[in-house]
């Protein structure tokens, strides 16, 4: 029985990619009509909270991203991302002495075998960085492993588009500062990281890195040249030698260690290729855990996310509905469980389906009238204490770095927003509304060279937080200035009553 009597009930909606900056160039929400969003910050207790960098357990500087963000949403508390826990490794030296790492490496340098490194060659820091290929090169050199293939993914998302050239160019940099590694093979972050399960897309990939099929090409120059639909869709191509042969494939009595360090997009090529390979004789590592079907050994652990909002609602009885749609389920979810896959009794999960091959520009509402409905829906039962909602229009759409679009995103977002509020205050409840990192308001940004390139990635902004209270409730006039997604679920958890949990080292912004 879930115990909702001296409970004040509410939503919690996760706005995603909702940033702040000042209006100005590139600053697409500026630009939006967004009277209820605009409204609610200067009607209702506000303010804005860091989403990037330390504040939420990242890198100094370093844009949030939505994994990090819901986790310490949840979580109420900062925690080590994983791109933190394997730099640590790196300063430290530990990973240079990775017993699994350096197993692999002495079988290899005393039987002859290859490493093939497979990530994502860009600095956006959100799936991968460059530099961690330069450190697996010089340790992989250090341990006398002669042959090292980089199969490099090319990114376009997480940075500007079309600076490939600039990042493999910095790959094979790194090649002549090591003494080893060449490139193999070089595919589109489109194919190579798909996770909408097109497996037609991941197949491509596989088969370049595993057999030296697919394009061929002698160098990247030539890859690049014709990359007419940018870094995203650079079709998986093989690198070939004089005789226009593959310089590599994945051998028996090889490796293959993946550079990644966030696991979403990374794990469906990771399975496709150790199913793949299943029948040969291949070894296969990852940098950090990865959710893989296969049990794929990685050298960096993870956090410990426990203890967060989940386990204070079930603690507490208190039933929470999740609600998003499928590009930001897991969010809702798994991250903001703290990567917990438990399903608890008093929680439930209603995934809206998106389209099959949606078109963001094109329709930048997506399916967000549905997520609405579900959580309107929600919203009027008595035995949920807490709705909990991702809203990723503003996201989606932003990564597409059109404009326009992503002004339209956010236009929709605004009506979507009121339905909801008119629900909430009809049923008795608060909202809290947050971003959990910026996007649309940063949509270009300086490429390699300095000039500004248009740009659908993170920000390292803060995100407006606001509280609308429900009908008759007092709240303070203003919220706390200075803090963080970690002071989240602290203040959603004081809206419904309850305490703070004891892993939590957030404080209401109340
Ligand atoms: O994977 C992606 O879509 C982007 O690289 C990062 O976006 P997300 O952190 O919002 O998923
Ligand atoms: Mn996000
Ligand atoms: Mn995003």
């Amino acid at each position: 029985m879930t115990e909702t009597t001296d409970t004040r009930p509410g939503i919690l909606l996760v706005l995603d990619g909702w940033g702040h900056a000042e209006p100005g160039p590139g600053n697409a929400l500026a630009v939006a009509d967004t009277p209820v969003l605009d409204g609610i910050r200067a009607k209702y207790p506000a303010t804005l909270v860091e989403a990037s960098g330390e504040h939420v357990g990242l890198l100094p500087g370093t844009v949030g991203n939505s994994e990090i963000g819901h986790m310490v949403i949840g979580a109420g508390r900062p925690l080590d991302y994983d791109s933190v826990l394997v730099q640590r490794q790196i300063d430290s030296g530990g990973l240079r002495d990775n017993p699994r790492l350096t197993e692999a490496l002495d079988a290899l340098a005393a039987g002859g075998g290859a490493l093939h490194l497979v990530g994502l060659a860009s600095d956006g820091q959100i799936h991968a960085h460059v530099d961690h290929l330069h450190e697996l090169l010089s340790i992989a050199a250090a341990r006398g492993v002669e042959r090292v293939w980089v199969h490099a993914i090319t990114d376009g998302r997480d940075v500007a588009d079309r600076t490939a050239g600039h990042y493999l160019g910095r790959v094979e940099e790194f090649f002549a500062t090591t003494g080893v590694g060449r490139l193999a093979t070089v595919s589109g972050r489109g194919y190579a990281l798909d996770k909408s399960g097109d497996l037609e897309l991941t197949a491509k990939v596989t088969q370049a890195v595993a057999d030296g099929r697919g394009a061929l090409a002698r160098d990247h120059g030539q890859i690049l040249a014709g990359a007419g639909d940018g870094d995203v869709w650079i079709n998986p191509t093989v690198l070939t030698d004089a005789a226009g042969e593959p310089l590599a494939t994945v051998r028996d009595g090889d490796a293959i260690l993946f550079a990644n360090f966030r696991s979403d997009r990374i794990q469906q090529l990771a399975d496709d290729l150790v199913k793949h390979l299943a029948e040969s004789d291949v070894r296969i590592l990852s940098l950090t855990q990865y959710d893989t079907e296969a049990d794929i050994p990685a050298l960096v652990g993870r956090a410990d996310a426990s203890g967060g909002l989940a386990d204070q609602l079930e603690a507490h009885g208190l039933r929470s509905v999740r609600v998003a749609e499928q590009e930001k389920f897991e969010h809702v979810t798994y991250y903001l469980n703290g990567r917990d896959e438990r399903r608890r009794e008093v929680e439930e999960h209603v995934r809206i389906t998106s389209d099959e091959a949606p078109e963001y520009t094109a329709r930048p509402e997506m399916n967000l009238d549905r997520v609405a409905d579900a959580v309107i829906e929600a919203a009027g039962r008595t035995d949920v204490a807490l709705v909990a909602a991702n809203l990723a229009n503003i996201d989606v759409v932003g990564h597409t770095g059109d404009h326009d679009a992503t002004v339209k995103a956010a236009e929709y977002t605004d009506g979507q927003v009121e339905r909801i509020l008119t629900a909430a205050a009809a049923t008795g409840r608060w909202v809290v509304l947050v971003g959990d990192h910026g996007n649309a308001e940063r949509m270009s940004k300086p490429g390699p060279d300095g000039a500004p390139l248009p740009y659908g990635g993170h920000t390292t902004n803060p995100v407006p937080a606001v509280v609308v209270p429900a009908p008759g409730q007092l709240l303070p006039d203003a919220l706390r200035d200075g803090g963080s997604l970690a002071d989240i679920a602290p203040t959603v958890l004081a809206l419904l009553g309850r305490p703070s949990g004891p892993a939590m080292t957030g404080r209401s912004l109340l």
